[in-house]
């Protein structure tokens, strides 16, 4: 058996334009999930074939090349036997406006057989308790979206597939969803969320798969990606010569906002430079980079949606 919940190999997804050419949006992806619980980041500018990828593994989709697998089977195939563990969020689901949050849940547990029990339980999960017998049509974004991920919960899913759940959502929304999200990796449930806005995944994911333009551009644990501390934020009184003596010990360091950032990552090589110069410093803070930082380094290159 497989430790990877979602496995991609070569894969590959062409479309004809209206131009009559050949559009790739899935570029020989190789996609490693691993099985075990947490947030896996999916993330791509927009265009970079997220969706596509996504489409194509829960069979909404036909890849042009390349294989597939879930829970270490292969898909299409296989997906039969495995869709039951799976829970997605691609679309907005369609659910009756008339009827209240709990009601829509509990008819959908029963068209696929899942016990009522569970319909209490995904509502606390989503933190819809208390607002679950109002009318879906007075819900805000966040909780038709929160119930979007509640519905997905009714058969207990070991894997979680969410495409840009945050879409849309205010600043609020967003936090309610990213909560909701964390709370489900952390109860040992696989997540992976596709999104292109990177601040708000960096709070949630353990790990992430990063592609550009249909291809895998770094995959790995979070913390691996980001790397180590590569610049270090120093506060010393006579900024100005402390300016002039890191730039004469070759370190690249420029003012700012009322402190100094020097590029490198050695602190006691920063405090030897600045004491030997009599510059004794008040502050000196590690600084690492964001995920932000690293997936537009990453991705300014790429060519977005080009015609191939
Ligand atoms: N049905 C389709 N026909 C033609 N081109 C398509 C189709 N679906 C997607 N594409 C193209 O494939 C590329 C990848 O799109 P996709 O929606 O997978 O990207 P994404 O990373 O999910 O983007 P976003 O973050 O905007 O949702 C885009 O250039 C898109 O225009």
């Amino acid at each position: 058996m497989s430790d990877l919940v979602i496995e991609t190999s070569g894969l590959r997804k062409e479309f004809r334009s209206r131009k009559g050419g050949l559009r790739v949006a899935v570029a020989g992806l190789d996609l490693a999930v691993p099985a075990g619980g947490g947030v896996h980041g999916f993330l791509g500018p927009n265009g970079s074939g997220k969706t596509t990828t996504i489409r194509m593994l829960l069979g909404l989709a036909r890849p042009s090349a390349g294989t597939m697998r879930l829970f270490g089977e292969p898909v299409p195939d296989r997906l039969p036997h495995v869709i039951g563990r799976v829970g997605a969020v691609v679309e907005s689901p369609k659910f009756s406006p008339n009827f209240s949050g709990r009601r829509n849940l509990q008819l959908l547990a029963d068209v696929i057989g899942a016990p009522r029990t569970r319909v209490d339980e995904a509502i606390a999960t989503v933190g819809l308790t208390g607002r679950d017998k109002d009318r879906y049509k007075g819900y805000s974004l966040g909780m038709k979206q929160r119930l979007a991920i509640a519905a997905t919960l009714l058969k207990d899913p070991a894997l979680l597939i969410l495409d840009e759940p945050t879409n849309g959502l205010d600043p609020a929304g967003i936090r309610e969803i990213r909560e909701t999200i964390r709370g489900l990796g952390e109860a040992g449930v696989t997540v992976l969320l596709s999104s292109h806005i990177l601040a708000e995944v960096q709070h949630v994911c353990t790990s992430a798969t990063i592609i550009g333009n249909g291809r895998l551009l770094a995959s790995g644990n979070v913390d691996d990606l980001l790397g180590g501390t590569t610049a270090h934020r120093v506060v010393v009184p006579e900024q100005e010569r402390a300016l002039g003596v890191l730039a004469g010990a070759g370190m690249t360091a420029v003012a700012e906002a009322g402190a100094i950032r020097v590029e490198a990552d050695d602190a006691s090589a920063i405090t030897k430079v600045l004491g030997d110069a009599d510059l004794w410093l008040s502050e000196l803070t590690p600084l690492r980079p964001d995920l932000e930082t690293f997936f537009l380094a990453l991705t300014d290159t790429e060519r977005l949606g080009a015609d191939q």
